[in-house]
């Protein structure tokens, strides 16, 4: 059981110790983290009694919930039986195997095959190691460079750094690393200028093309991106952009990749965002939704084309001590298998998620400074904006964003601020009054939001 301290010594111990990712150290330890001690379903709760309804799932990843029962009963049964063995030396295990087996059952038409890691950068490095090893096998050596696009988010490894597209994270680590490059993000509101969606979904796809052509289709590898970026703002392409990609892919004989560690597993109420869009990548990197966070995890799955050429290679010298592990892998299995049996993707894609994106339009789109309010499922955003009749977006992307955002943290109401995009990625198991709940508080955080831009002369 947990030490029981006082907020402020887990704060100070905090302070003496711990690393936090993507903080600013010293300003962290100058107000003190907020410590979170137990969550339920939606809600969180702190150490100083506070009831958080947490709009994020997490990082996006909680999908079914908080406070589940079996999974820690899984997670036991399995640590008493086979707390760890490795996957290495010709060896395996029935939880990774009965993991293996579900999401073939899972996972869209022609993945059969799955390679695990800990997390979705190590997906997203996996799969940059797969993409090249596949085009040596097929004797094709100088196909080695990957497309990104800018604003995109692949993690934080040298690789998964390298093909998202935030430069402040090439600024840190000299990245990206040689044979990455990006293209333009598929943002209609901001580079759209006089087309429609569907003509800008297409304009988009050929940034792609002509990005190939610059480098040289027989030294291009893969496009790789996330059916809908997640941490660059939840930008949803149009629906022209991913049919044109692929075509554009198979012209060119190019993988193409999914990123689907925050689209996958029911966020976009499809089992995986790709289903949404109507495309069919060659691989895609899951995490995330894959344990619900209840465990780290990772899965890279390959169609029967990639999954046949890695083989014809041999050897495949890549993996991790914890690829598969078994705990995680038994977790993982509970997991989804709980998503499909309860009905859970299914809810979001006929019931929570087509409400939750009816009310968020209503509620949202009644705001001066709040434009292209926008979602699919239970994944949903929107962009503080200095002129609607315009689409004059703020100066100094982001400021704006992070006081809308801190006015709901002080209303228990966890939404994330990606630069000036509101967005929010509740677990999946939230229900219409919940729903409901929810936008009433964000509803009264927005009065206050536009009253502090007048006040502020900001508007
Ligand atoms: C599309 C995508 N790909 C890869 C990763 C990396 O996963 P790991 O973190 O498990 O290595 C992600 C992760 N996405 C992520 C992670 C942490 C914070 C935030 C945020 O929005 O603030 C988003 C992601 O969103």
């Amino acid at each position: 059981m947990q030490n029981q301290r006082t907020t402020t010594e887990w704060r100070e111990l905090d302070a003496a110790h711990h690393l936090h990712p993507f903080t600013d150290t010293n300003s962290l330890n100058e107000q003190g983290a907020r410590v979170i001690t137990k969550a339920d379903g939606i809600y969180l709760y702190d150490s100083e009694g506070n009831k958080i309804l947490d709009g994020m799932a997490g990082l996006w990843c909680v999908n079914i919930g908080y406070g589940r029962k079996d999974l820690p009963e899984v997670a036991k049964r399995q640590m008493e039986q086979l707390a760890y063995y490795n996957t290495f030396f010709k060896t395996t295990h029935p939880a990774v195997v009965e993991l293996s087996h579900l999401l073939a059952e899972v996972a869209p038409e022609g993945f059969k095959h799955v390679f695990y890691t800990n997390s979705g950068s190590e997906s997203v490095d996996t799969m940059i190691r797969m993409v090249r090893r596949y085009w040596d096998v097929k004797g094709k050596k100088d196909k080695k460079t990957l497309i990104g696009r800018w604003n995109g988010y692949h993690g934080s490894t040298i690789g998964g750094a390298s093909l998202g597209g935030m430069t402040y994270m090439h600024e840190q680590g000299d990245l990206p690393i040689p044979g990455i490059v990006h293209v333009e993000q598929p943002w209609w509101y901001k580079h759209g200028k006089d087309m429609t969606p569907e003509e800008f979904g297409l304009a988009a796809a050929k940034w792609v093309e002509d990005k190939i052509l610059e480098v040289g289709a027989d030294k291009v590898a893969a496009f790789v991106g996330e059916p809908i970026q997640g941490a660059g703002g939840v930008i949803v392409p149009p629906s022209t952009y991913w049919p044109e990609i692929q075509r554009i892919c198979q012209k060119y004989d190019i993988l193409l990749v999914a990123d689907e560690v925050i689209c996958g597993f029911g966020r976009t109420g499809e089992w995986f965002g790709q289903q949404v869009f109507g495309f069919k990548p060659d691989i895609f990197t899951t995490a995330k939704g894959l344990s619900s966070g209840y465990q780290p995890i990772g899965a890279v799955f390959v169609n029967d084309k990639v999954a046949t050429t890695l083989a014809e290679g041999g050897d495949f010298n890549h993996g991790f001590t914890y690829s598969g592990h078994p705990v995680a892998a038994a977790v993982a299995h509970a997991n989804v298998k709980a998503l499909r049996d309860e009905g859970i993707v299914d809810r979001v894609k006929n019931d929570t998620g087509p409400y939750m994106q009816k009310r968020w339009r209503e509620v949202f789109g009644q705001f001066e400074h709040v434009d292209d309010v926008r979602g699919v499922g239970l994944i949903q955003a929107f962009t503080l904006v200095k002129n609607k009749a315009t689409r004059e977006l703020f100066p100094n992307f982001g400021e704006i964003g992070t006081l809308c955002r801190d006015i709901f943290f002080k209303n228990n109401l966890i939404m994330r601020a990606c630069g000036d995009h509101i967005v929010s990625a509740p677990p999946l198991v939230i229900s219409k009054e919940e729903i409901d709940q929810m936008l009433d508080t964000a509803a009264k955080c927005m009065v206050e939001f536009e009253k502090q831009l007048k006040e502020r002369g900001l508007a």
